[in-house]
């Protein structure tokens, strides 16, 4: 792969570290933001990955390391998707060619990776209280050091920011946190806060006044102790009086800003002011994301990230045309479903924390904006929220990503399951992720919901499967149900239009077989299919069973099974710990039919990234790992001699 690495400019050529960066002089740096950009452009352009967040902080990020004393210097980057910079001026841009590639360069920052990966990222809205946790851990140490975090307005959404900004405002700990306000999430950002950050950048008196402010001052700070003293305090009743709602001087910090985040040099002097002003404060950096490449700033949600090559200049795809009709994803099917069982039932609302097109939401909230909520990004809002209008007849359809909803587990006890409200959660992205990597595979959502009483837990193995799941759970009035459903594309099967109740807990069988049985849950059934018919042809038959519910168990069916086979191998998308195999194997623990059980998932580690193709090999799910598994079994009971 080495011919796909891309050739750096003259200076980012020879800046394998910050310090080299510091060696520049400063008018040097706007040509050093230039070659980073396409830096990171053409690397994108060739390999995939996100970025127009990268693209949108890269004159914070040349200011930041050019500024500040990395890596003593701690910088906290929110997310990690804007930190492609970050990572080519710290002495990864030979590898960066490998970045979310199987055994590469990971997509966000990893301490394990680097040690200016001062925390590891991946979900949003983190950085403020891990810099928080590090300035208060500095100073119990008498360190000297600084901590700055960069959060962008979607994640500074999130209650987390805000517990987090409460905590640090009160406990007075120098921190700089830098708010790289882009106005976009993924999809354009949403809510009163993101109002309010629009109030601000946009008020052209308040603008002028702090300018001229921000100057008098700076000439005051140059003037000596006592200036400098007399300056701040003028500064912080300006900025009080002046701020629109002063909201984060109500929460303890000093505000600055907004600012340009693009004027390198701006971005420089405000981030040398800063660093001598103690306490709490906040630099409101105004960006574009996909600044510098104009189809990116055109269509940002297009962009946000790429998973296939374009031409660097043009931005259209080089990706080979795929033959044959296009394969919806099961994200697609989702959205598509949702309208048509909303047209039908007016109860049928949908939520997303901020994955509108991720997991989409668009198609409901084009066709019933009154009835679908982006409420930002914001897991555990949104379940009680869900909880909330399902407490009033409604029944919501929360669309929500495996790994995100991890932060919502109290919401799901406390909220659904206690209350008994019927939630539908529809999860996407269950099971492993791909490029991702840990942070992102969906793998314990099988194990924390069956743990959830008034809980029904199921998997399509397709998009009809899919399709009915979400067409029963609308009618069901008793319990919560969760689908989980994989990233990527569905079967391409030709599904049927109209949909057809499911009955609750019953799986099916899909081929009869000797000896042993394969309980497949969810899409893994596909790669059964797939091992099952390659095993015929060594002349091994083995069955195979769908079970669809992993909560409730078909038990009529694992009893039949058992009377049937001698040994069950059960396969999963998700960890082994607690999952559906546990189910089964639990289920049988009590019983009298003394028949093994091997349980096929992901092991109990931490799996990387890579394509998921790549990691269900690796952890032993794809169909190769099935059929060894299956010739194993027929080996060890020697029943295939
Ligand atoms: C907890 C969590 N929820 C959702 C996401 C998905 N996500 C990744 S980036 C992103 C948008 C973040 O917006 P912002 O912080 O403003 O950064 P920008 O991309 O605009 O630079 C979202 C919703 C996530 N990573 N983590
Ligand atoms: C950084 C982040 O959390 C998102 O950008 C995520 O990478 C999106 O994942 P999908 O591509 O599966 O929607
Ligand atoms: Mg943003």
């Amino acid at each position: 792969m080495e011919f796909d690495k891309v050739e750096p400019g003259p200076l980012l050529a020879n800046i394998n570290s910050p310090a080299d960066l510091k060696k520049l002089d400063p008018n040097q740096l706007v040509e050093v933001c230039d070659e980073l950009r396409d830096y990171i452009i053409e690397t994108v352009s060739i390999h995939g990955g996100h970025f127009g967040a990268s693209l949108g902080v890269v004159e914070m990020t040349v200011a930041l390391h050019y500024v500040y004393d990395t890596p003593k210097d701690l910088l906290i980057w929110d997310v990690g998707h804007q930190a492609y910079g970050h990572k080519i001026l710290t002495g990864r841009r030979e590898n960066f060619y490998t970045n979310r590639k199987y055994g590469g360069l990971s997509g966000f920052p990893k301490r394990s990776e680097s040690e200016y990966d001062t925390f590891g990222v991946g979900h949003s809205s983190t950085s403020i209280s891990a810099a928080l946790g590090m300035a208060v851990s500095r100073d119990l140490s008498d360190e000297d050091k600084k901590v700055v975090a960069v959060i962008g307005d979607g994640a500074m959404t999130a209650g987390l920011a805000f517990e987090a900004m409460n905590n640090a405002g009160a406990m007075n700990s120098d921190l700089l946190v830098i708010l790289n306000d882009n106005c976009m999430s993924i999809d354009p950002n949403v809510g009163a806060l993101k109002e309010y950050l629009t109030d601000i950048t946009t008020s052209k008196t308040f603008n002028k006044v702090r300018d001229e402010i921000y100057d008098m001052l700076g000439h005051f700070k140059s003037a000596g102790e006592k200036m400098r003293k007399v300056a701040s305090r003028l500064e912080k009743a300006v900025t009080t009086a002046i701020t629109p709602g002063g909201l984060f001087q109500a929460l303890g910090f000093k505000y600055y800003g907004p600012v340009d985040g693009h004027n390198v040099d701006t971005m420089r002097k405000h981030l040398e002011d800063l660093k001598d002003i103690p306490g709490p404060k906040l630099l409101h950096a105004v960006t574009v994301k996909g600044k510098g490449f104009a189809p990116a700033e055109r269509e940002q949600t297009k962009w946000h990230a790429q998973s296939s090559p374009f031409d660097k200049i043009t931005g259209k795809s080089l990706a080979p045309e795929k033959k044959g009709p296009k394969i919806p994803r099961y994200q697609h099917i989702f959205g598509d479903a949702i309208v048509e069982l909303a047209e039908e039932d007016e109860r049928i609302v949908g939520i997303t924390p901020a994955m509108p097109s991720g997991s989409s939401l668009w198609p409901l909230m084009n066709t019933f904006p009154d009835r679908a909520f982006d409420v930002g990004i914001a897991e555990q809002h949104s379940i009680t929220f869900a909880a909330g209008l399902a407490a009033e007849g409604k029944k919501p359809f929360a669309a929500i990503y495996s790994s995100f909803l991890q932060r919502a587990y109290d919401q799901v006890i406390h909220d659904v399951a206690i209350q008994n409200l019927p939630v539908v959660f529809c999860i996407d992205r269950a099971g492993i992720a791909g490029a991702d990597g840990p942070t992102h595979h969906g793998l314990y959502d099988i194990s924390y919901l069956r743990a959830v009483p008034n809980m029904i837990i199921s998997s399509p193995l397709n998009e009809q499967e899919l399709r009915d799941m979400m067409y029963t759970a609308s009618k069901y009035e008793d319990d919560a149900w969760a689908i989980r459903y994989p990233r990527g594309e569905a079967t391409g099967m030709d599904f049927r239009k109209e949909f057809q109740s499911m009955e609750i807990g019953k799986g099916e069988c899909i081929r009869e077989g000797e000896d042993v049985a394969v309980l497949s849950f969810g899409p893994m059934g596909n790669y059964v299919i797939e091992a099952l018919d390659d095993l015929e042809e060594e002349g091994i038959n083995a069955g195979h069973l769908n079970m669809r519910f992993a909560k409730p168990l078909d038990t009529q069916l694992i009893k039949q099974v058992c009377q049937t086979y001698r040994h069950i191998i059960t396969i999963e998308d998700g960890t082994k710990l607690g999952g559906f195999g546990s189910a089964v194997a639990e289920f049988l623990a009590d019983k009298p039919y003394h028949i093994p059980v091997t349980i096929m998932g992901v092991p109990d580690r931490i799996v990387e990234h890579g394509t998921q193709r790549e990691l269900h090999d690796e952890v032993g799910i794809g169909p190769d790992g099935i059929k060894e598994q299956v010739r194993k079994v027929l080996k060890t009971y020697s029943l295939n001699a």
